[in-house]
């Protein structure tokens, strides 16, 4: 099994090119099945769980080609309507084809979800939601069972809890019901605006994505047409984060600073000068050590959990004492144990863990147990004395695209062994 090797101690300084957003292309390839036509999806990251979707939307009978960074999905082919469970269990995001096969086969089976390192990912605002747009839903063997009786109709849907998914998948469906639907308690994550650019681009009539309460005016039906993901905030935050536990100065360049407003806030609070300019995001640590933060994960515009690992690094060699609340994932502290073996100082107390500073972090071996937890040991790495060699890092491979690369080209000492 492939490993990474870093040996700590550089600063990072240079360029990097951030790529498209995992988040977003994972929706938007499974609402490619909503249309009559081919459509392109362009700046399109290439990362497993891409091809784990390209696959699952060939199982369902679709064209797939993928050139570079493009992928074209011809949906005019499609003749199943299940989504199986060996795709499901290895990438939650393949739920997200229940909304589209439902909207527009009228039927669709999909496994459930389960849980995962992280936490449960439960569903149950996906099929409320659908069901509150007149699908027929039992759940049953392990699987979503789905279908509809004449065409879905608008709805006024108010969601329990703020979810990403659950949002994506309910606005996917709403898209082809007859009549206005009106989403409130919505996503407002920049990926959920990401897919309604797209499906506005095919023709959907969706007004107010990026909101808490989204208008979706129903369509008969999508053309064909083309799309660009955005950047990845999450890989912006995770190059950014590095830099400035390194003390460097890094530009990250074909980013979306709009999108990062909370992170970049708490780069700032750890001492970072930062800059912005158009698509490109210098961070100048000057050599300074960081201050650790407190933070607060919870929904979009708020600090994203998915950057609560990386930041956890930050802090364990930064000077002070920080303070990290996890309240979306009930157990998304699983690198803890890990970055203790490099000699951090962290307590963890139900969703809140207490990281103080220490002068040194010391290589040694240790797992990657989730895609974040996978880049915090990175970081960790990188500022530890000795070589840490990080394993399981198949994880990494599901959202980061040549990390060891982008990083070695900052001056880092990292390399993949077999
Ligand atoms: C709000 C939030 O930050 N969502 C994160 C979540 O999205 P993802 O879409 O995977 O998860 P959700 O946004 O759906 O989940 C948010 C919360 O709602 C709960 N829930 C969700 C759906 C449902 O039907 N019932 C239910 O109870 C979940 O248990 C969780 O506590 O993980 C992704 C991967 O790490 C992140 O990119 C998203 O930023
Ligand atoms: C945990 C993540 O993704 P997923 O929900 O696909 O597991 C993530 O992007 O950090």
């Amino acid at each position: 099994m492939q490993k990474i090797v870093v040996e700590g101690g550089q600063p990072l300084n240079g360029e990097v090119q951030i790529s498209g957003a995992k988040n977003a292309v994972l929706p938007i390839l499974c609402a490619t099945l909503l249309a009559d036509a081919p459509v392109t999806i362009r700046n399109v990251p290439r990362l497993h769980d891409v091809l784990t979707t390209a696959k699952l939307l060939g199982e369902l009978g679709a064209g797939v080609v993928s050139e570079g960074s493009q992928i074209t999905v011809d949906p005019t082919t499609v003749n199943s309507h299940v989504a199986p469970y060996e795709l499901v269990k290895t990438m939650r995001a393949s739920v997200l084809v229940l909304g589209p096969l439902l909207a527009k086969y009228g039927e669709a089976e999909v496994s459930l979800p389960g849980g995962c390192a992280i936490g449960s990912r439960p569903v149950d605002q996906h099929i409320k939601g659908l069901q509150a747009l007149g699908a027929e839903i039992v759940v049953e063997n392990g699987y979503i069972k789905a279908q509809r009786r004449g065409r879905l109709k608008g709805a006024r849907f108010v969601f329990d809890m703020v979810t990403v998914t659950g949002t994506e998948n309910v606005l996917m469906a709403a898209v082809l019901a007859e009549g206005t639907s009106v989403l409130e308690n919505a996503a407002m994550e920049p990926e959920v605006v990401d897919l309604a650019d797209c499906l506005n681009a095919l023709g959907a009539r969706i007004e107010h994505a990026g909101s808490g309460r989204i208008v979706v005016h129903g369509v008969e039906k999508l053309h064909g047409g083309s799309h660009d993901v955005l950047p990845d905030r999450i890989e912006t935050g995770t190059f950014l984060v590095a830099a400035a536990m390194s003390g460097g100065r890094v530009t990250v360049t074909g980013s979306r600073a709009d999108t990062l407003d909370s992170v970049l806030d708490k780069l700032r609070d750890a001492g970072a000068q930062i800059d912005v300019d158009g698509d490109r995001i210098t961070l100048d640590m000057g050599g300074r050590r960081a201050r650790a933060v407190d933070l607060v994960t919870a929904p979009y515009p708020a600090f994203p959990t998915d950057m609560q690992a990386q930041f956890m690094a930050l802090n364990c060699t930064a000077e002070g004492a920080g303070v990290i609340n996890e309240t979306i994932f009930e157990n998304r502290f699983m690198h803890v144990n890990e970055l203790l073996r490099l000699g951090a100082d962290i307590r963890v107390d139900g969703h809140t863990a207490v990281v103080r500073g220490v002068s040194k972090l010391s290589g040694a071996p240790v797992m990657a147990t989730d895609l974040r937890a996978s880049a915090c040991l990175i970081l960790a790495g990188l500022v530890a004395q000795g070589e840490t060699t990080i394993d399981r890092i198949y994880h990494l491979d599901r959202g980061y695209e040549n990390i060891e690369k982008k990083l070695s080209g900052l001056g880092a000492k990292i390399r993949r062994v077999d």
